[in-house]
């Protein structure tokens, strides 16, 4: 991988500290990419604020990338503009841009150690020796890696290589920060380690960053928000807990987590709000809650929908309990966290299912 440094800044200009007072607002203005017959990117605007982590979560080509990637300057957008700090960088070359970019398959120079990868970027700002060792030797510390400094990329592990490419994204001190599936490569352990990693670093230095994934669970653990791509465009663009309490569409519900849509359920739905054209009905399974037909109802029985179903299928699932319940002409999802006093049901059970009628969304189709 080549850096994408700026060499205009002297060593008097790099902070004494690795840390910044903020990141760089980014800005897509309209910004369309088009292959041949394919619009893999349309009219996409979208302002990320400074110090925000955005990240970009889509369907495989859904576009993620070539978002990324026209930020980063690897590829031009067809029409369109993308302003960095205000100022556009429609002409400005990708090593001029300023951004520390880390991808899922490290990108390390593996002939070099972990000490030079660190101290390339640097050197590409024409900071002298001295000072190059200072700044690595300070962020091989923050990253953990303080004994691995000598060995070379082969030598470690894929989370270690994946901390020194962290590593030598920020140490140059860029105010954004790119990454593309930076722990698509991990195993699942790992993976929420280094989630936590990255977070941390996030809060300490500052930059803006946009990550793109497929991972769900990464997008809801890192972001401050969410931008959910489909076939080249903005399906939605909000906080995790918005995203997933209340999503305006179909595919966004069904794209993060889990939703049962109401389409033709064969019973009625009680709702307390009006229901616009062009919507269907939504809940999350750990909405509803399962009893036997004969227990006793809740104090808040008034706000909830009951429904009399038979259970089809039920798995555990760690700390989870998944039952799938046939109500009319549909099959709910139903979660439900293990606790020890809850009865049990299996395949053939009947059972009674109610949520409030708060808890159901209406979703554009
Ligand atoms: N260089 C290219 N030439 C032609 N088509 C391309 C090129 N790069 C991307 N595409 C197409 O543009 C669309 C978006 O691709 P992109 O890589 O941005 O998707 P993605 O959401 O990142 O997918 P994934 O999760 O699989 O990486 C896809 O249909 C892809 O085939």
């Amino acid at each position: 991988m080549t850096m994408h440094l700026s060499n205009t800044v002297l060593v008097e200009d790099v902070p004494s500290k690795n840390i910044s007072a903020t990141g760089a607002q980014i800005e897509f203005r309209g910004v369309t990419k088009i292959y041949g017959a394919l619009a893999a990117v349309r009219e996409l605007s979208l302002t990320v604020h400074q110090g925000e982590f955005l990240t970009i979560l889509g369907p495989s080509g859904s576009g993620k990338t070539t978002a990324l990637m026209l930020l980063a300057g690897f590829i031009a957008p067809t029409s369109g503009d993308i302003r960095i700090s205000r100022k556009s960088v429609s002409k400005v070359p990708s090593y001029r841009r300023d951004q520390g970019i880390v991808f899922q398959n490290y990108a390390l120079f593996p002939h070099l150690t972990v000490r030079r990868n660190l101290e390339f970027p640097l050197e590409m700002r024409g900071i002298k020796a001295a000072e190059r060792a200072v700044f690595t030797d300070r962020m091989l510390r923050r990253v953990h890696l303080e004994e691995f400094g000598n060995r070379m990329p082969s030598q470690l592990s894929g989370g270690q290589q994946q901390r020194v490419a962290l590593a030598r994204a920020l140490i140059a001190d860029p105010p954004v920060l790119l990454l593309d599936e930076p722990l698509g490569a991990l195993d699942r352990n790992l993976r929420e380690q280094m989630q936590v990693e990255i977070k941390h670093l996030h809060k300490e230095f500052g930059k803006t960053t946009i990550c793109v994934t497929h991972d769900q669970d990464e997008a809801l653990t890192l972001s401050d928000r969410i931008v959910v791509m489909r076939a080249g465009e903005i399906e939605q663009t909000d906080t995790p807990q918005a995203l997933y309490d209340r999503p305006a569409t179909r595919f966004v519900a069904n794209f993060l987590g889990e939703a049962n849509i109401f389409d033709n359920s064969g019973f009625e739905l009680q709702t307390d709000a009006t229901q616009s054209a062009g919507t269907v009905a939504m809940i999350r399974p750990e909405r509803i809650s399962v009893a036997s037909v004969d227990a006793p109802k809740r104090p808040d029985a008034e706000r909830r929908q009951f429904v009399s179903g038979v259970v089809d299928d039920m798995i555990y699932a760690g700390p989870l309990r998944k039952y799938q319940v046939r109500v009319g002409n549909s099959v709910l999802a139903v979660r439900e966290h293990v606790a020890s006093d809850q009865q049990i049901f299996g395949a053939g059970d009947e059972v009674r299912l109610d949520w409030l009628r708060s808890d159901l969304r209406f979703v554009r189709v």
